[in-house]
């Protein structure tokens, strides 16, 4: 394994072994939603081991990590499918199952019940139809930096983006709020709850308004404090900014630039692994034309919970219902 700061270049031993125990175990039959818990079974045990090294969490100032070799040992996984609830070929069946290891090798793997149908691997590819919509299945508008899953307390620590396809290079963005150079006066507006953010639209939507953002909600705060420094939780396409005091809403626009300033495209080829911290960075993607003729950009993605505390109030809140799904819990 070489590591520099940003990129974990995995070898190919560990990728091969990872590659036989996912079509072991694709093709018995088990799917990401059950998977087996390696750590505890046997020769499999080392396997864990192994991959945990390579898929530690990210350095917190940079806020992201690269991992490649990792999946080398899988054959094409077909098209892109049109839609995320497809069928895709036993290659890429294998490939979800190897996220699913992957990451469980780094912490807790969950989904949302309401989104994706509750699964714990992800498709992200162009969806007719949803070309303008702030989701992952847009493609024509570039999505904003976001927190992911920011309306909630129970929101992942950390993302996994894998690239199964990505014909027109088009990276995922990533943006720290530990490079953002924001001074402490401007920390100090931020740390006021005067933003309330809502579901997105790859939420199922609400049975009582037309739209996630048209429900009455709290404000939290932009900005709270870890141990080691500060963290983010933005989201403002999903937001509404609850104060028109001026000193607030010019450290809020003062964010957003920043973030824009030390925003970071990784270049993202087939099998390639973004690792973000979603307590420090906010992700996003330029636009991109789709052809919808199975060649398009193919995403898949996983969210993962750290033993890593947040502020004690996020408690109170309700997350507005969205429950989490976790492994092996049925759906
Ligand atoms: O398509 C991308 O690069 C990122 C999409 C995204 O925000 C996500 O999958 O959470
Ligand atoms: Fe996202």
């Amino acid at each position: 394994m070489q590591r520099s700061a940003d990129r974990v270049i995995a070898g190919p031993g560990l990728a091969e072994r990872l590659a036989r125990e996912a079509y072991r175990l694709a093709r018995s039959g088990v799917r990401p939603e059950d998977p087996p818990n390696l750590r505890t079974t046997g020769a499999a045990a080392d396997l864990a081991a192994d991959l945990a090294a390579v898929m530690a969490p990210p350095e917190r100032h940079r806020g992201y990590r690269l991992v490649s070799g990792l999946l080398d040992g899988f054959g094409d996984p077909g098209s892109t499918p049109e839609h995320w609830k497809d069928d895709q070929n036993a290659d890429a069946a294998a490939i979800d199952m190897a996220i699913m290891l992957a990451a469980s090798a780094m912490g807790d793997v969950f989904g949302w019940a309401e989104q994706q149908d509750g699964r714990l691997v992800h498709n992200i590819l162009p969806i007719r139809g949803q070309e303008t919509l702030q989701v992952g299945a847009g493609s024509v508008e570039p999505l904003a930096r976001h927190t992911e899953d920011a309306f909630h307390p129970g929101r992942p620590h950390i993302l996994m983006l894998v690239c199964m396809r990505n014909p027109e290079s088009v990276g995922t963005s990533v943006a720290s709020v530990r490079r953002t150079g924001l001074t402490d006066a401007e920390y100090a507006q931020l740390e006021r709850p005067l933003v309330a953010i809502t579901p997105d639209d790859s939420y199922g939507a609400p049975n009582t308004a037309h739209r996630w953002l048209d429900r009455e909600a709290r404000g939290v705060a932009t900005v709270w404090w870890a141990d080691d420094g500060p963290c983010l939780r933005y989201d403002p396409v999903y937001s509404r900014v609850l104060t028109d005091d001026p000193a607030f809403l010019d450290a809020y626009a003062a964010l957003g630039t920043r973030l824009v300033e030390c925003e970071a495209e990784l270049p993202l080829t087939p099998g390639d692994i973004v690792l973000v911290d979603n307590d420090v960075a906010v992700h996003s993607r330029r636009s991109f034309r789709p052809s919808y003729d199975g060649t398009d950009r193919w995403l898949k993605r996983t969210i993962i919970r750290l033993d890593r505390p947040r502020p004690a109030g996020e408690a109170a809140e309700d997350g507005f219902g969205q429950r989490a799904v976790e492994p092996g819990r049925g759906r």
